[in-house]
């Protein structure tokens, strides 16, 4: 493993973030609140000094993509913004190795809240599969916010959030009847995304609510029908 000083808490949250995605909803301690086809987004309402944290996790479906294809477009910063619409600005400070850069990211003003900045580690790797061995290995993407000496300090001026994402990908293939070859067809990704996100400063709750609710869904939507595109009539990459 790569010496970097980074390197044993990106290995530790990667892994802790594995596991919190593979919990799912259960529990009665996940509020469904939204609801689109395959994808369900659920929430939960927590505080921290008074800001508005709520953790959040959807679950979604999507046939004819692998979930390596799906973290790998997750994970890349050069075609973040054809999905991402709150993004303003984006810089990679730091590449710690193909699959860990260190992002800056500066998203839109989203009313009521000011301009912020996310600085974070950006970390994607396979996972063999050790509970169900014919199974395909699952792939996880994961963004934590970190500190960096490249980045500015905003003396005054951008709040920083701090943020936790994972984007857990878990491929299954029906192989065809007629022994013929695997198609995109036969492909099923079961996605867990996981945020939490402090928005770094404060937020009237009830309009940081509405802004999850409204920008979720459609970030997820958005970026797993971009992947679907991207993916589709391209050779499998399992
Ligand atoms: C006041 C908080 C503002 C705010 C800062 C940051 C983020 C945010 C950052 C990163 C990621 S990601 O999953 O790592 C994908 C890479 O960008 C998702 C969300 C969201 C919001 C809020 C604006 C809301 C929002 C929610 C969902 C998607 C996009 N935007």
């Amino acid at each position: 493993a790569p010496a970097h000083p980074l390197w044993p808490e990106i290995e530790r949250v990667t892994l802790e973030q594995l596991q919190y995605a593979r919990l799912g909803v259960e529990g009665g301690v996940w509020q469904l609140f939204a609801e689109d086809g395959e994808m369900k987004m659920y929430k939960r309402e927590e505080e921290v000094d008074g800001l508005a944290v709520d953790p959040l996790k959807a679950v979604h479906t999507v046939k004819g993509v692998t979930g390596r294809e799906m973290t790998h477009y997750f994970f890349s910063p050069d075609v973040r913004f054809e999905w991402e619409t709150t993004l303003e600005q984006m810089k990679v400070l730091e590449t710690i190795a193909d699959d860990t850069l260190v992002i800056l990211q500066i998203h839109k003003r989203v009313w009521p809240a000011s301009q912020r900045d996310a600085l974070f580690w950006s970390h994607v790797r396979r996972v063999p599969n050790d509970t169900d061995r014919d199974a395909q290995d699952i792939w996880i993407a994961c963004n934590h916010s970190t500190e960096h000496h490249e980045a500015p300090s905003n003396e005054g001026k951008m709040v920083r959030v701090s943020l936790t994402v994972c984007l857990v990908c878990q491929t299954s293939i029906e192989p065809p009847a007629d022994g013929g070859p695997v198609t995109r067809d036969h492909l099923t990704c079961k996605i867990t995304y996981c945020s939490v996100v402090n928005p770094g400063g404060w937020v009237p709750t009830s309009a940081l609510r509405a802004v999850y609710k409204r920008e979720y869904p459609k970030f997820l939507k958005r970026f797993t029908q971009y992947v679907k595109d991207r993916c589709d009539k391209q050779p499998i990459l399992f």
